[in-house]
C-alpha cells in the first residue's frame, strides 16, 4: 500500500518504520515546513494518509484529504469537536475515515471492559469514580483523546454521572475542588517521558478498585494505526477503530 504520512513527529516517525516493516511504501511526508505547498494531487498518490500531527492542525489536514477523496486514518487528538461535522463531509464525498482516540490493542480492550465495569457499579452507588491520566510533558492537549473515550464510556453506563471535568494537577493536590457530584473528574498529570498511563478508580469508604493501563512505549499504537489503514483500504465510510477491533458493544 501507497501511505502518505501527515505529521512526522514521535508518532509519525515510528509509525513509518512499522509501516516499512510490513512492506508499504511511504509516498509522502507532510509536516509544519511543507504543510503549505501539499495540493490534492499530492495526497492523491497515496492509498491512505495517517494523521498524527497537533491539535490545531488536524482538522485542516482531515479536511484536505475528504476534498481530495482520499482514505484517512486519524491518531491526533483534540479535534473531536467537530467530529459530526467530519462525518458528515465524509458521507457527502462518499470518503473514507477512520480516527481513534488510542489505537493500542491493550487500551481498547480497556475501552470495552471499562463500559461493562461502569455498568456493573450502578448496583453499589456508594463508590465514587474518578479518571487520570498521565502523559509526557510534551503533550498539547488535556485530557488525553483516551481519557475522553474512557469518560464517555462511563458516562453512558453509569446513571450518577452525566458529564466529564478535567483538571490539571501536580499529582499531589487538585487545583480545582468545583466538581460537582454528576460529573466525572479526569485528573490529568505531566511527567516526563510518560507514553501514556490511564486509570479508573472506585473509591469507597472500606476499599477501592483500580482498573489501569500502562503504555511501556509508543509502538502499540503505531502498529494500531498501520493496521487499520490496511483495514481502511478498499473501504468508504466513516469508522471508528472498534469497527476494526470489533469487541462488541
Ligand atoms: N490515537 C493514538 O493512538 C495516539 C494519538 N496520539 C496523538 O497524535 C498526535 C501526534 O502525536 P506525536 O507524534 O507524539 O506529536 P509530535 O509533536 O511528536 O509530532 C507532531 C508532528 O506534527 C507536525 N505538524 C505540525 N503542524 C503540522 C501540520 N499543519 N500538518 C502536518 N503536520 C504538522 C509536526 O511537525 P514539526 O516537527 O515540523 O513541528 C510534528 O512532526 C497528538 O495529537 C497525540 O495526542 C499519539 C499517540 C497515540
Ligand atoms: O499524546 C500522546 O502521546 C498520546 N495521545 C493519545 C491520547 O491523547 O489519548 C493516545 C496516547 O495516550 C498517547
Amino acid at each position: 500500500m501507497k501511505i502518505a504520512l501527515s505529521g512526522y513527529g514521535k508518532m509519525g516517525k515510528i509509525i513509518e518504520k512499522i509501516a516499512l516493516d510490513r512492506k508499504h511504501e511511504i509516498v509522502l511526508i507532510i509536516d509544519q515546513h511543507n504543510r503549505a505547498e501539499i495540493i490534492d494531487e499530492d495526497l492523491q498518490q497515496a492509498d491512505v494518509v495517517i494523521e498524527f500531527s497537533t491539535p490545531e492542525s488536524a482538522l485542516e489536514n482531515i479536511r484536505q484529504c475528504i476534498k481530495a477523496v482520499v482514505p484517512v486514518v486519524i491518531g491526533t487528538t483534540g479535534w473531536y469537536d467537530h467530529i459530526d461535522e467530519i462525518k458528515q463531509e465524509v458521507a457527502d464525498s462518499d470518503g473514507a475515515l477512520l480516527y481513534a482516540s488510542n489505537f493500542s490493542v491493550g487500551v481498547n480492550v480497556f475501552f470495552h471492559v471499562n463500559k461493562v465495569l461502569a455498568k456493573l457499579m450502578n448496583n453499589y452507588p456508594y463508590y465514587e469514580v474518578q479518571v487520570e491520566e498521565i502523559h509526557h510533558t510534551q503533550k498539547l492537549d488535556a485530557p488525553s483523546g483516551t481519557a475522553i473515550t474512557i469518560a464517555e464510556g462511563i458516562i453512558n453506563g453509569l446513571d450518577a454521572k452525566q458529564e466529564w471535568k478535567n483538571v490539571l494537577t501536580d499529582g499531589t493536590t487538585v487545583v480545582d475542588d468545583t466538581v460537582k457530584n454528576n460529573q466525572l473528574l479526569i485528573e490529568s498529570l505531566r511527567i516526563e517521558n510518560v507514553p501514556g498511563t490511564h486509570t479508573v478508580m472506585y473509591d469507597s469508604e472500606v476499599d477501592s478498585i483500580e482498573f489501569k493501563h500502562t503504555a511501556h512505549n509508543r509502538n502499540g499504537f503505531a502498529l494500531g494505526a498501520v493496521l487499520a489503514a490496511e483495514w481502511l483500504h478498499g473501504k468508504t465510510g466513516f469508522y471508528t477503530v472498534q469497527d476494526m477491533f470489533n469487541f462488541g458493544a
